[in-house]
């Protein structure tokens, strides 16, 4: 599965000890981070990870092109409820694009938790029925 992951500054670390965490599944699966936050992931870890811009360079918008183009099957986005961020547009834009494709997204730890031991589980299988539709329609398209 395709996984992008993304935090603010102040729940960087949440998400540094959550993939350590659960290093061993993310493992089997293609990464996508934002610029600092991919950075810190990398320190932390051993998980290979394509690094976007940083959020407010356009790293958000960038992941929401994957979505847009049904390139991604999980968003794991730990905002900060706290502060406002200079980019909240292209925060908001993203969190729509995950609702208009029906892609699953956390945005705190405990959803992440629950998403990530349903991907373990499998529970993911289906956005393999997804894909392999949409690629269906792009051929006889072409
Ligand atoms: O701002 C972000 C998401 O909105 C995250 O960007 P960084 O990972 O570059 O800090």
């Amino acid at each position: 599965m395709r996984i992008a992951l993304v935090a603010h500054d102040a729940k960087k670390e949440d998400l540094v000890n959550f993939t350590i965490a659960y290093e061993r599944l993310f493992q089997g699966h293609e990464l996508y981070a934002t610029g600092t936050t991919g950075k810190r992931i990398l320190e932390a870890t051993n998980l290979h990870i394509h690094r976007f811009q940083s959020g407010p360079l356009g790293g958000d918008q960038q992941i929401g092109a994957l979505i847009a183009e049904n390139r991604l099957d999980l968003l794991i986005f730990l905002r900060d409820p706290l502060l406002a961020q200079p980019h909240e547009p292209d925060i908001i834009a993203l969190l729509r694009l995950c609702d208009v494709h029906a892609i699953p997204v956390a945005t705190n730890v405990a959803t992440a938790e629950i998403l990530i031991r349903g991907l373990w589980r499998g529970d993911f299988l289906w956005r393999d029925v997804v894909k392999e539709e949409q690629e269906r329609a792009e051929g006889e398209a072409r």
